[in-house]
């Protein structure tokens, strides 16, 4: 997952750049290994920081201040094609045609035939391995074929429907056209958020796209309205202009971004996502309720996996009438572990994150309440973590189904492999987490859970649980390229790190290795020397 911003102020002479850094922090639960942002200031030049590393890193004041300008894009990134590179960073840049910044959520299905496109037909190079560079570029060669001097609003508009005819998969996408202003679109299945905001002040207006309310809500802006599918908004100084230009869509929302990826006080395509959460432990309770009495097992607590799992697992505690205990204390300084890159630094990090109370868990039966289990790095370290401080029994139930299929829309699960419930039953899951029993929730109630705030949404992209890809194009022939790239890339990841300890650098045929590109990053920052960190003018 990413997160996506864009910002355009009333007054040109004002700077955008504190703003949207403000704004991506508030994204960062989205992504957490790179982040940027791009801005436009006078006579339409960019200026640009990008880098590995969390936004508080990377945005310093001296950092923000060089970044001038009344509008800009900014990005939080968690990649999901190509590598952790910081040459991957976005927002990404092209000179030609106009000047244009980009920053993309999402992930698209077709890489190599656009990628064969580009360089048959439309004769752009492509400079990395990331799929927005290629969606880019297949902006940037439409609003080409305009061949005009200078465009309008209508050519933008044609330029992104052609767009989403060419290309394949999932994309919020904010543009930035020098001089001209901001442009938000959103695939033709809706399958990543992106809304827009507005805030009235003395001059005029001020306005902002981002994928989640919560950014709008914090800078003071207020009249959220999701971009809807297939639809692009364009943003000047003179006004917003809207259109849907997709000939065909079908509104198919990622419904993970409610079970784990979205703030709880978010608000998703008009669906609260604390709301959701609240009636997915509500749903889970009744199936919890009906295994135990099955089973004959009782159960003394109700404990949350922090930090997402919180909301639901109070509902299910109150629902089943059990005591709720914070028995795990997460160390507020550690991210998010499923969105950070490599399985060591994963399970490493569920222990530096959270630490079990002994007098929770000691002697008890203990409910472990979590969102969800995904390739099972968290329930098996809280499992053993309990049982270390003397639970008597562990189970564990989730707010979602089994996940046994790749995501390829955006979010890291690419191979099936990778995930503990691929080729297991409930009973094998449990064994392979060291749980005395599992509980997940069903398909039909998460989706009811979700759907039950806005009836209009006719169905979610549910691929993870069923197999089923929304947009089609998914074969297994894709999803079997996909995992054969990513265990290339976790053996590339090996040798990095191999080379590493043996002082023999970080770079090898230009992957970047994540771990120390953080540290680094961080490093260079405060040293403030360029590398790194990569700051740099376009202009
Ligand atoms: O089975 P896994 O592969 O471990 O993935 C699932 C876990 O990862 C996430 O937690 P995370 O620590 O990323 O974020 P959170 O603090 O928002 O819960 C999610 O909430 C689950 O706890
Ligand atoms: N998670 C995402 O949305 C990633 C965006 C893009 N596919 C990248 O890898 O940079
Ligand atoms: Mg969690």
């Amino acid at each position: 997952m990413c997160g996506v911003l864009g910002l355009l102020l009333h007054d040109a002479s004002a700077d955008a750049a504190p703003e949207i850094s403000e704004g991506l922090s508030l994204l960062q639960h989205r992504g957490q290994d790179a982040c940027g942002i791009v801005t436009c200031g006078p006579k339409g030049r960019f200026f640009q920081c990008k880098a590995n590393g969390m936004v508080r890193d990377v945005f310093d004041e001296k950092a923000i201040s060089k970044l001038v300008g009344g509008m800009g894009v900014g990005h939080v990134r968690y990649p999901t094609a190509g590598s952790s590179n910081h040459a991957e960073a976005q927002p990404f840049y092209v000179n030609s045609p106009y000047g244009i910044v980009f920053a993309h959520n999402g992930n698209l299905i077709d890489s190599p035939s656009l990628m064969q496109f580009m360089d048959a037909t439309a004769h752009r190079h492509i400079n990395t391995s990331s799929d927005s560079e290629l969606l880019l570029n297949l902006f940037a060669n439409n609003l080409q074929q305009t061949g005009k001097f200078r465009i309008n609003e209508d050519d933008i508009f044609t330029a992104i429907g052609g767009l989403m005819k060419q290309c394949t998969g999932a994309y919020a996408c904010v543009a930035m056209l020098a001089g001209f202003g901001i442009i938000a679109f959103r695939d033709p299945n809706g399958i990543r958020p992106i809304g827009v905001a507005s805030r009235r002040n003395n001059s005029g207006n001020d306005y902002l796209f981002a994928s989640e309310s919560i950014v709008a809500d914090a800078l003071g802006f207020g009249e959220w309205e999701d971009v809807k599918p297939g639809e692009a908004v364009i943003i000047t100084r003179s006004g917003v202009s809207r259109k849907r230009v997709a000939e065909h869509t079908t509104f198919t929302p990622d419904i993970f971004e409610f079970v784990y990826f979205a703030r709880p006080d978010s608000v998703l395509d008009g669906v609260s996502v604390y709301r959701s959460r609240m009636a997915m432990g509500d749903a889970l309770a009744v199936e919890v309720d009906k295994i135990l009495k099955e089973r004959g097992m009782t159960v003394d607590v109700v404990i949350p996996v922090p930090d997402t799992s919180r909301v639901a697992a109070l509902n299910l505690a109150q629902k089943l009438n059990l005591p709720y205990r914070e028995g795990f204390i997460k160390n507020r300084y550690v991210g998010r572990t499923f969105i950070m890159p490599g399985q060591q630094m994963r399970r490493r990090n569920v222990r530096r994150k959270l630490n079990a109370m002994a007098l929770e868990f000691s002697g008890k039966n203990v409910l472990l309440v979590d969102d969800s289990i995904v390739r099972g790095t968290t329930s098996k370290e809280i499992i053993q973590m309990a049982k270390d401080v003397g639970a008597k029994k562990v189970i564990v139930a989730s707010c979602a189904p089994p996940i046994r299929h790749s995501n390829v829309y955006g979010i890291d699960m690419p191979s099936r492999s990778e995930l503990v419930a691929h080729g297991r039953d409930t009973e094998e899951i449990a064994e392979a987490i060291g749980a005395d029993l599992v509980i997940f929730q069903t398909l039909p109630d998460l989706i009811a859970c979700v759907r039950q705030f806005n009836s209009s949404i006719p169905t979610f992209d549910c691929s993870v649980f069923t197999g089923e890809y929304v947009t089609g194009g998914v074969s297994e022939e894709y999803l079997h390229q996909l995992e054969l790239l990513r265990a290339e890339n976790v053996k590339n990841k090996v040798v990095v790190n191999s080379r590493e300890s043996k002082g023999e650098g970080s770079r090898v045929n230009g992957f970047h290795d994540q771990e120390s590109a953080i540290v680094s990053s961080a490093i260079n920052r405060a040293d403030d020397t360029v590398g790194l960190h990569n700051t740099w003018n376009i202009s």
